[in-house]
């Protein structure tokens, strides 16, 4: 597509016939752009369908559509933010599963439409609350990631979710799958990357790693930070996606300590040992000099390391369990109208001019793959003065 899209929205009437299968009876099709790029819509089979239009040909295509898609819904209403998504809100649906968005220029959908070379939008749902940023630990093998990690969801279980990782590598003695990996084929995961449905990997020590979309949305959706541990170039690929998080390499006091490490751990053999050793030689070099990193912690001291890694997630004080958001309960109304001031999406029944929902969206946080966290949701009996002027758009 080449430019990112200017944005006007230009609701269509029912009966919309764009030669596709996009019908506009039980939802209403929008186009956005003032060259109209984006059509949302349902389809036959009820789901939401997303077409792009195609200046170079003149007409509407099927992008590859990447996330989760919303459930199926009576009709929708649809703001353009920030040039790079737009915001869906679901019409009749409960406030807690009916906020999404659709990115359509983010550096994420970027980066996919590089690597599967077509047209590429993706779904992320909106999250009430405010989830902590995900924490990416990367290093060395034998490094005593994995150590730390455990450490921390033992001490704080209702708050750290860790991100299963997809491997190709064969499960060691004590490794259960789905536990501490998806063990799969590799041709099944080069499919599954193909189909977009990874949100970074790398070819690690000989076999393939990959955190999948839908690892970390499993997290998300139970109100956990997520923990990842991946290896640095996964850590480049996540930094450079709008997965916003706090990326921590962990070093060792000396290559002859990881030496030791790894082989007391016992689970290698010997060949693959020395291949850790030296690619743990350049993770090193990378890890210190990289920028991807905003801390490295030294793991010489188990204990000390673990109280170091505590204070960066702010986690030293007197730390309660973050409560989850509690549910709203709201279904959003058939008949729903949207204003927007700066930041602000306010939500009408009909023309109503009381009991209004505001979505703030000052406080997002990431975005797709998967969900987009720190929406913000309250009631206001009426417009205060401060709203007014706002732009009507639905
Ligand atoms: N890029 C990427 N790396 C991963 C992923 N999961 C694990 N890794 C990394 O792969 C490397 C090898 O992991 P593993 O086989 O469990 O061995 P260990 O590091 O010695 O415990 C480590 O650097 C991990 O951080 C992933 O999903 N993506
Ligand atoms: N600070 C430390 N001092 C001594 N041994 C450690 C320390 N941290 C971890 N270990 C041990 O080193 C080995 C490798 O740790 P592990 O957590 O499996 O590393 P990684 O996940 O980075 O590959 C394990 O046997 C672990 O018990």
């Amino acid at each position: 597509m080449g430019e990112a899209p200017a944005f006007i929205e230009d609701d269509l009437q029912k009966g919309f016939s764009n030669g596709f299968d996009l019908k506009s009876e039980d939802a209403t099709p929008t186009v956005f752009g003032n060259k109209a790029q984006y059509l949302i819509g349902g389809a036959d089979d009820e789901s939401i369908r997303v077409q792009v239009l195609d200046h170079s040909r003149g007409g509407w295509v099927n992008p590859t559509v990447l996330g989760t898609k919303p459930k199926p819904c009576k009709g929708h209403s649809a703001v353009p933010l920030n040039e790079d998504r737009i915001l869906v809100i679901q019409k009749g649906t409960s406030l807690d599963d009916g906020v999404w968005f659709l990115e359509v220029d983010t550096q994420y959908v970027r980066e996919q439409r590089k690597i599967l070379g077509t047209e590429v939008v993706a779904w992320s749902k909106g999250v009430k609350g405010n989830a902590e940023k995900p924490v990416v630990i990367s290093g060395p093998s034998g490094v005593g990631k994995g150590t730390l990690i455990s450490m921390l969801m033992k001490e704080f279980p209702s708050m750290f979710g860790f991100s299963v990782s997809h491997t190709t590598r064969a499960p060691r003695n004590m490794e259960k799958d789905s536990i501490h990996y998806h063990f799969t084929e590799r041709s099944v995961m080069e499919k599954e990357i193909k189909d977009g449905k990874f949100l970074e990997f790398a070819s690690v020590h000989g076999n393939l790693y990959g955190t999948s979309v839908e690892a970390v949305e499993v997290v998300t959706d139970a109100g956990k930070r997520c923990i990842l541990d991946i290896d640095v170039q996964g850590a480049r690929s996540v930094r450079a996606s709008s997965l916003e998080a706090i990326f921590i390499f962990v070093s060792p006091p000396s290559m002859e300590e990881l030496e030791k490490r790894l082989r007391a751990r016992g689970t290698e053999t010997e060949e693959q040992i020395l291949k850790r050793l030296r690619n743990a030689q350049a993770e090193m070099e990378q890890g210190k000099s990289s920028g991807i990193f905003d801390h490295i912690l030294y793991n010489d001291n188990l204990e000390e390391c673990y109280e170091n890694l505590k204070k960066l997630l702010g986690l030293d004080g007197n730390v309660t369990a973050t409560p989850k958001s509690s549910p709203y309960g709201v279904d959003l109304p058939l008949d729903l109208s949207i204003s927007k001031i700066d930041q602000k999406i306010i939500i009408k029944r009909g023309s109503a001019t009381e009991n209004l929902i505001v979505l703030d969206l000052s406080t997002l946080k990431g975005g797709a793959p998967g969900r987009t966290r720190g929406l913000n949701v309250y009631a206001i009996d009426s417009l205060t003065d401060e709203l007014n002027g706002f732009n009507q758009l639905s």
